[in-house]
């Protein structure tokens, strides 16, 4: 294997362009915010391969710190994209990220939110990283939202703050900044597009985004309601966390010694619903589909896909295995998947190819050379649960059905919960509140997921079951 640090050259825009194509030079139109893996085999691939033109440069903020930024940074951006099958390795470099940002970089994000030519704010970071409540409001439970809060109510009037020391730290309060910046610019509408796994995940960040604003500046909120669009996306990309020996085949593959290489699946997928006022990339070129209706392509995935992927992240780490690949290859699990993937079925509707989609699906699971490992599947188990699994427990429960097979997935996070997993949630502190309860523990957790299901006996008991029939592993 080559070491990249002796053979390899670095990369960079002249290293990169002088050997390759001419450096379109794209300007900046599309700010993300959320400079993790998935953003890099997702949104910017597939913008760096309609963006002929180069008029749809990126630049990516990190999340929740500078890492990203600083591996990113020397690299102008630039990135190793390696594509694994389940029978090799294939590698492109991915130039459409144009600067990668500290995301504490409050001036440089409000000057890109308040320039006319930016049109799109994309972002994933990450379900949690919304800090909403179940009803899309801010969650004023968390201390970095008030914090927020009280800065913004004081810093925001008719002219820009002279300084943003000690501004905002989460993504909306950042947000609301941004679109306050542009309101004053005269800058015009644009779209916002949510690219993380939540259902209805343009409306629901629209709502968080909203009642933030109202709190603290109302017109700011009128001009918002008036001229953001917030699109609802369904992505789909299976882009596990980047390891040492990454780094090794995107230098082997390229020649180029690549700080930051993103390893994906081949299959992509990209469903967007809503309206882009200022433009955007013609993504439709790499398979993008534009649709009116999203929320059954968005149920499939999340149920299917993600609810399983949830599923094996509990009960099969119960079972003592470490990635999805290992777990889909035990027939226990297997058996538990597709029992899953029966219920969640039963409340998909038609039209959806579900047989097909299924196969496909076990394929990706099976290919053991993506090595998604179920610890990364799951942290944030509390947020997780209540859109992959609790909804199918509800339907089966109206249905006249237990929800067994759901009902293992949380069942399994109880158990590992109980045992004193590693498991880390933002909901850390509600679920220390549940594990010291006077009452009766595993309720409170379930509550901590839905308190509907914590208020059925049936579901209680079902989950009661899995969790103290199950063995669980050490942390
Ligand atoms: N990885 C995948 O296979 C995949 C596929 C589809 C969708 N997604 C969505 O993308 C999200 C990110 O996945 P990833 O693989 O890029 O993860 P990652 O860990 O590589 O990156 C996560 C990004 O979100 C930021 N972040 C995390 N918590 C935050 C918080 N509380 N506030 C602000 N920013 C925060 C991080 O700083 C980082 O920039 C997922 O949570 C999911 O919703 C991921
Ligand atoms: O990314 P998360 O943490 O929301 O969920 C973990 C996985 O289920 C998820 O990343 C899938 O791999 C992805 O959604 C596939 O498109």
């Amino acid at each position: 294997m080559t070491n990249i640090a002796s053979a390899s050259r670095p990369l960079n825009r002249s290293t990169y362009f002088d050997s390759h194509r001419t450096d379109a030079s794209r300007g900046i139109r599309i700010v993300h915010v959320g400079l993790g893996a998935f953003s890099r085999a997702h949104q910017a691939w597939y913008t760096d391969v309609v963006d002929e033109a180069g008029e749809w440069g990126i630049s990516a903020f990190t999340g929740r710190n500078a890492t990203a930024a600083d591996e990113l940074a020397p690299q102008d951006g630039l990135f190793t994209l390696i594509e694994r099958s389940a029978v090799g390795d294939s590698a492109t470099i991915v130039s459409s990220i144009v600067e990668a940002v500290d995301g504490a970089r409050l001036d440089r994000f409000v000057e890109l939110l308040a320039a006319t030519p930016t049109a799109l704010v994309t972002l994933t970071v990450t379900e949690a990283g919304y800090r909403l409540t179940p009803t899309g409001e801010p969650n004023r439970d968390d201390a970095a939202v008030n914090r927020d809060i009280d800065w913004l109510s004081s810093a925001l009037g008719h002219v820009l703050p002279d300084s943003f020391e000690g501004g905002p730290v989460t993504t909306l309060g950042r947000l609301v900044l941004g679109l306050h910046a542009r309101r004053l610019a005269g800058s015009g509408p644009l779209a916002i597009v949510p690219c993380d796994n939540m259902p209805d995940n343009g409306p629901f960040v629209k709502s968080g985004v909203l009642a933030l604003a109202r709190l603290v500046n109302a017109e700011t909120a009128t001009w918002i309601a008036d001229n953001v669009s917030f699109v609802s996306t369904s992505v789909d990309r299976i882009t596990p966390k980047t390891t040492p020996a990454d780094r090794e085949t995107a230098a082997t593959l390229t020649g180029f010694a690549d700080r930051a290489p993103v390893v994906t699946e081949p299959f992509r997928d990209w469903v967007l619903s809503g309206e882009f006022p200022a433009g955007r990339p013609a993504w439709e070129k790499a398979g993008a589909r534009f649709v009116d209706e999203i929320e059954p392509f968005e149920r499939r995935k999340l149920w299917l896909l993600n609810g399983a992927h949830s599923l094996l992240a509990y009960a099969g780490r119960l079972r003592g295995h470490e990635t999805v690949a290992a777990a889909i290859g035990d027939p226990m699990c297997l058996n538990w998947v597709n029992e899953y993937w029966d219920a969640a079925c039963a409340h998909l509707g038609d039209g959806l190819d579900l047989d097909a989609y299924r196969a496909a699906l076990l394929d990706r699971f099976e290919n053991a050379r993506i090595e998604h490992r179920l610890a990364q599947i799951g942290m944030e188990g509390v947020t997780k649960l209540r859109v992959r699994a609790a909804p199918i427990i509800l339907a089966e429960r109206a249905a006249g059905r237990t929800g067994e097979a759901p009902i293992r997935a949380i069942g399994a996070w109880v158990a590992l919960v109980m045992a004193g997993a590693d498991l880390p949630d933002a909901a850390a502190e509600g679920i220390a509140a549940a594990l010291a309860s006077a009452g009766d523990v595993l309720t409170e957790l379930v509550r901590l997921i839905d308190p509907q299901l914590a208020d059925d006996a049936s579901v209680l008991a079902g989950i009661r079951s899995v969790a103290t029939e199950s063995l669980p592993t050490p942390a």
